[in-house]
């Protein structure tokens, strides 16, 4: 197995609380990998260590073994790319929104990343005011593949969506993955992590219970979650 991510008994304590509690894990290179469990067990806090928007406090992440704070932050972030739970659009139009990682996109590709995300290429000259919630989280979607990001990591990037658009977007990170891009995502639902992921990571109060592939980790089994 080629490993994207390792984690070595990797910890994140805030004041009292233990956010993570020495948690050990590899990521598979090409995969997609679902960070499931229940609110509050740790999900977002291990996403966000993988592109150092948090950092451990014991242990280390290692990116094709070396140590995360070996890279320059800016250059981490290009490769890891981030797509957030609400869609952030930056600018007025579509097409300055797709150039804001890439000023030097010409429109064939920014038409192409639309295309990637299932959006018409007559989008990129639209107000992104007037955008929809699944339009504009596809957008962003586009604006951080526009960079050519090694991993994609998204924090609950359907949650807020209308079943046509969670489709939509979950159809994107199949294809994704299935074309080897390393995805990592947060999921607060199974079923969502049984359609799209090939693997699970199941955390509780910070602590690693599962890891395997979806069909043989428990908590994804049945409707009970
Ligand atoms: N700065 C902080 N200080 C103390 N506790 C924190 C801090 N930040 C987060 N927490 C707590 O850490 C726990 C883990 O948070 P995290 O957002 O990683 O969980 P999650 O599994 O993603 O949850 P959810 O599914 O509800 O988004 C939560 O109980 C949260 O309240």
């Amino acid at each position: 197995m080629v490993a994207v991510f390792t984690l070595e008994e990797v910890s994140v304590r805030r004041g009292q609380a233990l956010l993570l509690d020495s948690v050990g894990i590899e990521i598979r290179a090409g995969s997609c990998t679902a960070l499931v469990g229940p609110s509050g067990a740790g999900k977002s806090t291990l996403l966000r260590l993988l592109n150092r928007l948090g950092e451990p406090t014991g242990g280390r992440v290692l990116l094709h073994g070396r140590p995360l704070p070996e890279f320059d932050v800016l250059a981490l972030r290009r490769r890891v790319g981030l797509v957030a739970q609400a869609p952030t659009l930056l600018t007025e139009r579509v097409l300055d929104d797709l150039r804001v990682g890439r000023q030097e996109l010409t429109e064939d590709e920014a038409a192409k990343l639309l295309e990637r995300v299932g959006l018409p290429d007559s989008m990129l000259e639209r107000p992104t005011a007037g955008l929809s919630g699944g339009e504009a989280q596809r957008v962003c979607l586009a604006r951080t593949l526009a960079v050519k990001p090694e991993v994609l990591l998204a924090d609950e990037s359907t949650s807020a969506l209308d079943p046509a658009s969670t489709a939509a977007v979950e159809a994107v990170f199949k294809q994704l993955a299935a074309d080897g891009m390393t995805v990592v995502l947060v999921s607060h639902d199974a079923a969502q992590a049984r359609r799209i992921a090939d693997e699970a990571v199941v955390l509780t109060a910070g602590r690693l219970v599962e890891h395997g592939p979806v069909a043989q980790v428990a908590y994804l089994q049945g409707d009970a979650v």
